[in-house]
């Protein structure tokens, strides 16, 4: 279930944003052990009695003290490329959890995680197919697949992060599957296991899953009845949470049981690829007012945090909340054009906001930054990463991003594949 803007304010008094500023700097990315394991848990309650694992889409946060506590509680990954692989592996995941999505995955990424022995391959197309085999051959190992099956299915989300539909590049087109299971069966260095599907991101709606669903469960009868071993069935991921301007969002409750609806007694187990749902709630961007500059008919509240720090608005026009860590009642309130200091006008977060009247130096909160925020952040301007913090009632461990790659994931840290 998703956590609104009175929660996410509650976490942040609780965590002593101020503190965590003088001590880690300004802007940083600050995230909840707390939030993180209840919306982990809400996935495995209501999953209870289902043969299903939980597999944390990493490309939401890769932070390895995230990754660590989803895997120290029982979570599996879905990774999407080697270095997804190896900071799941580096994270604690056993490699039997594991499983690799992705439409452009390399001949080193197959091999890396052949040796490792990952749970599943989703393959996207024939030539991913016969790469696979060929490089499994080489090296004298199986791999297990899923063909991903594109559903022809509208998740009715932001056309960049939908890819369900046929003309989308994700996934097997429908009239193509059975000839291409066909294909599977006979290539060596090939073990078919299952089937999978993902249509999309910030989906709101339980109709596109149940029509997905629908489809693949015809096509598992019909790929068992044609005698392939058919005993996986992903389901991929693509829960929505509420963002500010979402009208609504579905609950995890709620999605998992259509997922039981349509899945419960069929004698496969379940796999579920869950990121944003996991993560975007327990995790806020921590920034300061840096100038409030006036413009001829507006106010520019410039914050020292931009777009390369939080790419969501720029990239998509999404809206995340925004708030100031001290609350002000007594003050006057004003709108604000809330902006970064990126030389782009795109740099901007929200326009129009209503705020109490901030000043420089005033910390400022922005919201459900917990999934595809410092994971999408970029140098741009030369501006530095910011650090990540995972905050667990007094203790909090600093986990910066250039520490974890430069010192903690160096290679003879690697995993031994
Ligand atoms: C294959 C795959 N699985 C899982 C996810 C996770 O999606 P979400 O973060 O929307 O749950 C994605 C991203 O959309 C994806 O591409
Ligand atoms: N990056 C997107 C989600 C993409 C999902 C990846 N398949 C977002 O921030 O909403």
């Amino acid at each position: 279930m998703a956590i609104g803007y009175q929660q996410q304010q509650l976490h942040i008094e609780q965590l002593s944003a101020q503190d965590l500023l003088q001590q880690y700097g300004s802007p940083c990315y600050v995230y909840s052990k707390a939030q993180l394991l209840t919306n982990l848990q809400a996935y495995q309650q209501a999953a209870t009695g289902l043969d299903a694992l939980i597999c944390f889409a990493v490309k939401a946060n890769s932070n390895l003290a995230v990754l660590q506590l989803f895997a120290a509680a029982g979570a599996g990954a879905d990774v999407v490329s080697v270095g997804e692989l190896q900071r799941a592996l580096a994270a604690g995941f056993a490699a039997n959890r594991i499983v690799y999505s992705g439409v452009g995955k390399t001949k080193t990424d197959m091999a890396l995680a052949l040796k490792a022995g990952i749970l599943q391959f989703n393959v996207e197309s024939i030539p991913e197919l016969q790469r696979l085999s060929e490089v499994a051959t080489a090296l004298g190992l199986e791999a297990a697949i899923a063909i991903r099956v594109n559903p022809d299915v509208d998740a009715g989300t932001h056309e960049k992060i939908a890819t369900g539909k046929a003309e989308n590049k994700f996934g097997i087109s429908w009239q193509q599957v059975e000839q291409v299971y066909a294909l599977a069966a006979e290539l060596p260095g090939i073990r078919i296991q299952g089937v999978d599907m993902h249509i999309g991101s910030q989906i709101t709606d339980l109709a596109p899953y149940q029509a997905a669903f629908q489809r693949m469960l015809e096509l598992v009868e019909r790929l068992q009845a044609l005698g392939h071993t058919i005993d996986t069935i992903d389901l991929g991921g693509g829960l929505g949470i509420l963002y500010p301007d979402a009208r609504q969002a579905v609950s995890i409750d709620d999605y998992m049981a259509l997922v039981r609806q349509h899945f419960a007694n069929k004698g496969c187990r379940l796999i579920l690829e869950p990121g944003r749902s996991l993560a975007a709630t327990a995790g806020v961007l921590l920034c300061q007012v840096e100038y409030v500059k006036q413009g001829p008919g507006k106010t520019f509240l410039i914050l020292d945090a931009a777009m390369n720090d939080l790419l969501r608005p720029a990239m998509y026009g999404a809206v995340h909340a925004i708030w100031p860590v001290q609350l002000h009642p007594e003050r006057a309130s004003q709108r604000y054009d809330v902006v970064g200091p990126v030389c782009e006008t795109g740099d901007t977060f929200s326009m129009g906001q209503t705020l109490p009247e901030l000043a420089p130096g005033e910390a400022v909160a922005i919201g459900q930054a917990g999934a595809y925020g410092a994971v999408m952040a970029s140098c741009y301007n030369t501006r530095a990463l910011v650090p990540e913090v995972l905050v667990s009632g007094q203790q909090s461990a600093l986990v910066r991003r250039r520490i974890e790659i430069e010192e903690q994931l160096s290679w003879d840290q690697m995993p031994d594949f």
